[in-house]
């Protein structure tokens, strides 16, 4: 596992995909912004996207705001698995039924050839245990993020010492950590300090952080460049 932490890029179509041309991420992660905060993509532009790349940096996309009940999530990661993504990611948004949903999703999950990464929210509420939940259902990696994209950051949500002991957990199960939620250049430094595996960003990818609008190739260069 990296060291080293890299950076995602959340995009939203071909053609952004494409802007990033000079500029790719580590990681080229494909969601609909204007559908929640795990919007998926149609799976033919997500299998575009994924060829039109050739395996220039991995790829990521995710399924969808889902409830969190697994014959519908087992089937949406079953079809996005198809298009040849390198990861898939799938929303826990908590809730009195996510412990069982997780548990019937375990051997569906530790079985998948494609690693399926858990995304959870800095603006909801979890088991105290839910990263051995997560680490226990198969999950090759656990990603924070926010759920309700209305300004606040992670940063605004959770401490830094929150952070530390999120990120030591992951990691201390060998699994993949991501940190992601409306991120500024300016939260790297605090942020990369935590060796996180992974940044995420969409907003701070869009003129006037409007993350539903398209995004800004000069905007992924600052991040690059800041990612060094
Ligand atoms: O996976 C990363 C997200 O797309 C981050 O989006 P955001 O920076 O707009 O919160």
């Amino acid at each position: 596992m990296s060291t080293n932490t890299q950076w995602l890029a959340s995009v939203q179509s071909l053609a952004e995909a494409q802007s990033l041309n000079a500029c790719l991420p580590d990681m080229l992660d494909m969601k609909q912004p204007a559908k929640g905060a795990l919007g998926a993509l149609p799976l033919d532009v997500v299998s575009d996207i994924v060829r039109w790349n050739a395996n220039r940096c991995l790829t990521s996309a995710t399924i969808g705001d889902l409830p969190m009940q697994a014959p519908m999530i087992e089937s949406a990661i079953h079809q996005m698995a198809k298009t040849g993504v390198d990861f898939v990611k799938v929303g826990l948004f908590g809730g009195d039924e996510q412990a069982d949903c997780l548990q019937a999703l375990t051997p569906f999950i530790s079985q998948q050839n494609t690693p399926v990464i858990a995304v959870m929210f800095a603006d909801r509420q979890y088991d105290n245990d839910v990263i051995t939940q997560i680490v226990n259902t198969g999950f090759r990696g656990v990603m924070i993020d926010t759920a309700d994209k209305n300004g606040q950051s992670l940063l605004d949500l959770w401490s830094t010492e929150a952070l530390t002991e999120f990120v030591q957990k992951i990691k201390s199960a060998d699994r993949l950590c991501g940190l992601a939620g409306a991120l500024r250049l300016g939260d790297i430094a605090t942020l990369r300090a935590l060796q996180p595996d992974y940044l995420g960003f969409r907003s701070a990818l869009c003129p006037e952080r409007n993350r539903n609008g398209s995004l800004s190739a000069a905007l992924a260069k600052s991040i690059a460049a800041a990612l060094q």
